[in-house]
Parts: structure tokens; sequence; C-alpha cells
């Protein structure tokens, strides 16, 4: 069977015609229009749908839902909007886009409106498919550009970590969070020893590996809730949310150890290097982020001071003095 007269008097032509789905179902969701858009992309003919129950055809069409979704069409006599963000497709087709496309089914927004007979009533309603492919993906793909964008503004290049700029913005949410809550959380300073002499020795190239090397350590030994970042050329610093300094200590250790036992391999020569740490554990004290971390800076110092390849912690009497 062919469309029908179209309903209102449209010429089947022009329902043809239209780059848009056009289907009507009657109030049972028989079918009684299907037009050539739909013809090609579900690859049925008017003649093997019409009569037919839509759910017959499409299983992804689920009926329960359906007849809820199009509930205001009968009671309300008002249009149903489904957009692609809701609902990717209604009716599964092919997205018809090059292989290099990442879209295998097409994007619909579709509009569900009622046809309302010259007695008022809604006996059936017309639905219209939208192909919106293009538009999603571009959208979808502006999006993950977005994403890649603000990680890219957050990350550290050589290394990975954190950049100095987004550290110190999350730093500062870890110094309320810890002003406010019970558990201590412990900042830690982390330098690599006599770098300079590394550069000089074995290039910048080098210098730039030692310091990928201790990233990659650094990121072996802590939890994903802490908060590593490179702070400078070869300073990391670290906040150890939800530890005490008992417990941020066997950490620092174990960087520590291992980074003494990391040997960097640099166009044949191996290079070994030893870094020093301090550790501040949050105390009302510190008045601010920046005053935490310096505290955590004095103890990096100590160490310095104290013969390198070592942690130290801060204690607020070193403070008095
Ligand atoms: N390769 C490399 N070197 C860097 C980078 N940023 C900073 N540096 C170098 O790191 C060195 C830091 O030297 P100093 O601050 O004198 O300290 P140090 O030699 O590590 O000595 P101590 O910290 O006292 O043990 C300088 O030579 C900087 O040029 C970087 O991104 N890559």
């Amino acid at each position: 069977m062919e469309n029908p007269a179209s309903p209102h008097s449209i010429p089947a032509e022009l329902i043809d015609a239209i780059d848009v789905g056009i289907v009507v179902l009657d109030k049972h969701f028989r079918v009684e229009v299907w037009n050539k858009f739909m013809e090609n992309h579900a690859s049925i003919a008017p003649k093997a749908i019409i009569g037919d129950l839509i759910f017959n055809h499409f299983p992804e069409i689920d009926e329960g839902w359906m007849r809820v979704k199009s509930g205001p069409v009968f009671n309300l006599r008002s249009p149903v909007f489904i957009i692609w963000e809701q609902r990717q497709y209604l009716f599964k087709f092919g997205a018809n886009r090059p292989v290099t496309c990442d879209a295998t089914d097409m994007y619909q927004n579709v509009t569900m409106v009622p046809l309302v007979n010259d007695d008022g009533a809604v006996e059936r309603f017309c639905i219209m498919v939208y192909d919106v492919t293009d538009q999603a993906l571009s959208k979808r793909g502006m999006a993950r550009l977005n994403d890649e964008l603000k990680t890219a503004s957050r990350v550290d290049g050589l290394t990975g970590l954190f950049n100095r700029r987004y550290w110190q913005e999350r730093f500062e949410q870890a110094f309320k969070l810890a002003k406010r809550q019970d558990t201590p959380s412990t900042a830690m300073m982390v330098d690599i020893d006599h770098f300079k002499k590394v550069n000089d020795t074995y290039g910048h190239q080098a210098g730039d590996k030692v310091i990928q090397a201790l990233a990659a350590l650094i990121k072996r030994c802590v939890r994903e809730t802490d908060l590593a970042g490179r702070y400078g050329g070869e300073e990391f610093a670290i906040i150890l949310t939800d530890s005490p300094v008992s417990c941020a200590t066997t950490v620092a250790q174990r960087i520590r150890r291992l980074a003494e036992a990391t040997p960097v391999e640099h166009e044949g020569q191996t290079i070994r290097f030893t870094i020093s740490l301090g550790l501040a554990e949050f105390s009302h004290d510190a008045k601010s982020p920046l005053a935490w971390l310096e505290q955590a800076d004095k103890a990096l110092y100590d160490s310095k001071q104290g013969g390198r390849n070592r942690y130290s912690i801060y204690t607020s009497s070193e403070n008095e003095e």
C-alpha cells in the first residue's frame, strides 16, 4: 500500500521530498504515513509497514516508554520534543557518514505533534525525525576539545603532574578543608639535590630526564586523592590529604629511597640522584596556604642544611626560634 493521501491534504510528493522523517501513527500506534526519508533510512517500503504497529518493526522503541512519552500529544494536544542529548535516536538508523567519522548511528531530534480532527479530537499524531548527526558530532567534538584544553592548562608538560598555577588553586581548597576538618593533612616539598651539577655534568636534557623520573616515582608513591604538582624547576609540592605527618613520613621515606635507587640512563651514562624533603602537617598556626607551604619549605631547608638525601618535619618550636 502506498502512502494514502496525507491528512489535511498535504500532497504526498511534498511529504516524500522533504529531508525529514515523517511518520503518522494512529492512537494504537499503527503506521498511517511513512515518507521517503523513513523508507530510505529504515529500508522499509511504505507497503511493508503501513497498517502495522510501529513497535513490530523497531524493537529499539520501548512500547511502554513511547506510550508515556506521547501522552501529552493526546491528553493535552501539545507537541512533545525529544532531543539527541536526552536520547540519541528514536529510530536506529545508520549515520551514513564517512568511515573516519566516529558516529555509527544517526543522532535525531524528534518532534511529535497532535493531528486534530475536525471535531477537535486527536486520533493520530505525526512524528518528525530530524537528522542532527553533524551538529551533534561537532558539539561533542567541541566539548572533547574543551576537556583536552582544560587538562592541558592544568598539567605540566614535562612531568604530567599539575602545574604550579593549578596546584596552588587546589592547594587553597585543601587549606580551607584542612581548617574545617579534624583529620590532618600534610604538605610536602621535594627538591632534587645538587641538581645544578646534574645539568652542568650531563646537560639540560639529562636534567629533564631526571625531573621526569622523579615525577614518575612520586606518582607511584602517592594516592589518587593526594595533590602532586611541579612547583618549580626541580621542586615538587605534594599535599597528602587526610594524612598526619606520621603517615606522610612513610611516603616521604619511600619516595626518597626510590629516588636514590632509580638510576637515569642518558646517552650511555648512568645518572644517580637524591632528593631532600620537607614536611609540615597542617596546624592552625598557618594562617594562609602560603604560610603552610612556607613551613614545609623551612623543613626542606633543614634537610638541605642537614646534609641532603633526607626528610625533615617542621615543628612550631622552630618557628619561635
Ligand atoms: N634540566 C632542567 N633544569 C632545570 C629546570 N628548571 C630548573 N632547572 C635547573 O635546576 C637548577 C637548580 O639549582 P639550585 O637551585 O642551585 O639547586 P641545586 O643545584 O639543586 O642544589 P640544592 O637544591 O641546594 O641541592 C638550576 O641549575 C636550574 O637551571 C628544568 O626544567 N630542567
